[in-house]
């Protein structure tokens, strides 16, 4: 069955969380003083955020520790209420209509399992059938889909406390399918997973988003989980998004500051080099004293520029351009917290 729906499935206007959060003041004194009257502060964990997800979307969610990932996956799945601002979720408010809701969203929280540890898998997705209340004639042609592209038949009759984590992330993954549902919050699903299992993970949530036309929402530290499947890229830092676009755009931006490495036949001083760079926009980095990368931060300042400016004065024996992985370039955003 594809899923459809007009008009967006994630609708947030200015969401907002803000955390109250405790301090606590040193000494025994201090700590006695807190039993009475404890200080405390506001956090924005989440800061006015617009967010706007079309059917069939697959988002890459990103940001470093502590950006705001989990508690907006948080509001949008209703487990926290916002502070303020507008949410919809599939047509609903998420926090509301709880177990309507909850009929039409799937979720994998890495840390977090939805199966019974003691009972076989098998009888975990009874279960859950039960608790969807999906018709018997609907969920196993469904199932058997999902439990082939998945290849969990052999684990369908081991209790889950006996599954390997890559074995458990499948079956989580086939779990939170169950009722078919037209929305997928995935928080970290490959983490400290084999490459193997992250492949077959990656061609197991295309395959859902082609052919039941799920949108999928998803939080990870691992680029390649992005580059295999999201079409669009949001990031967040301190709470407030700093890029929502493709992955390309955000690559295609950071790679108009160029890098190149240039290797001298003699001995260059760092002085020296500062003194013919001095108002060129160049960052100049020293990895030896025969060998240097130059870092061209300006579009308008050509590599032949900077080769003419070095050949004047030195002998040049050899340049090479730097690639930047999608790595760098997000580890770069992170720290810098701009895209
Ligand atoms: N229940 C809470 N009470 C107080 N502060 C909280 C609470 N939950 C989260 N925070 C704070 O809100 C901010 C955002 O946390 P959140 O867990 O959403 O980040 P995250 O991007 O998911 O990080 P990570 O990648 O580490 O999971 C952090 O500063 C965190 O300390």
């Amino acid at each position: 069955m594809v899923h459809k729906q007009d008009g967006p499935i994630v609708a947030a206007k200015g969401l907002t969380k803000e955390f109250q959060i405790f301090k606590s003041r040193p000494g025994l004194m201090g700590a006695i003083r807190d039993l009475f009257n404890r200080e405390h502060m506001m956090v924005n964990a989440v800061n006015h955020i617009d967010l706007l997800i079309q059917p069939g979307e697959i988002v890459g969610y990103i940001g470093s520790n502590g950006a705001g990932k989990s508690t907006t996956i948080k509001m949008l799945t209703g487990i926290l209420m916002p502070t303020s601002g507008n949410l919809s979720v599939n047509g609903m408010v998420p926090y509301e209509n709880r177990e309507a809701f909850v009929r039409t969203i799937g979720v994998v929280f890495g840390q977090r399992s939805q199966l019974w540890w003691d009972i076989a898998v098998r009888e975990s997705f009874e279960l859950l059938r039960k608790v969807y209340r999906v018709p018997l004639e609907r969920y196993q042609p469904h199932m058997a889909h999902i439990i082939e592209t998945l290849d969990l038949e052999e684990l369908l009759d081991k209790p889950v406390r006996k599954l390997s984590l890559g074995q458990r992330m499948r079956c989580e993954l086939a779990a939170s399918l169950v009722h078919n549902p037209r929305l997928l919050f995935l928080d970290e699903p490959t983490i400290g997973l084999d490459v193997m299992v992250k492949l077959r993970i990656r061609e197991f949530l295309k395959e859902m988003n082609e052919q039941y036309g799920t949108t999928i929402m998803l939080t990870t530290h691992d680029i390649g989980d992005i580059e295999a499947l999201c079409s669009r890229v949001v990031m967040l830092d301190k709470g407030n998004i700093i890029y929502d676009g493709t992955l390309s755009e955000l690559r295609a931006k950071w790679a108009g500051e160029r890098a190149v490495r240039v290797s001298f036949a003699d001995r260059v001083k760092m002085e020296s080099l500062h003194r013919i760079f001095v108002e060129q926009p160049v960052v100049i980095q020293r990895n030896h004293e025969l060998e240097y990368e130059f870092l061209l931060k300006d579009p308008s300042y050509s590599l032949s520029n900077l080769m003419t400016q070095l050949a004047a004065q030195f002998q040049v024996r050899d340049l090479a351009m730097i690639e930047t992985s999608t790595e760098e370039i997000v580890r770069h955003i992170y720290e810098g917290g701009r895209a």
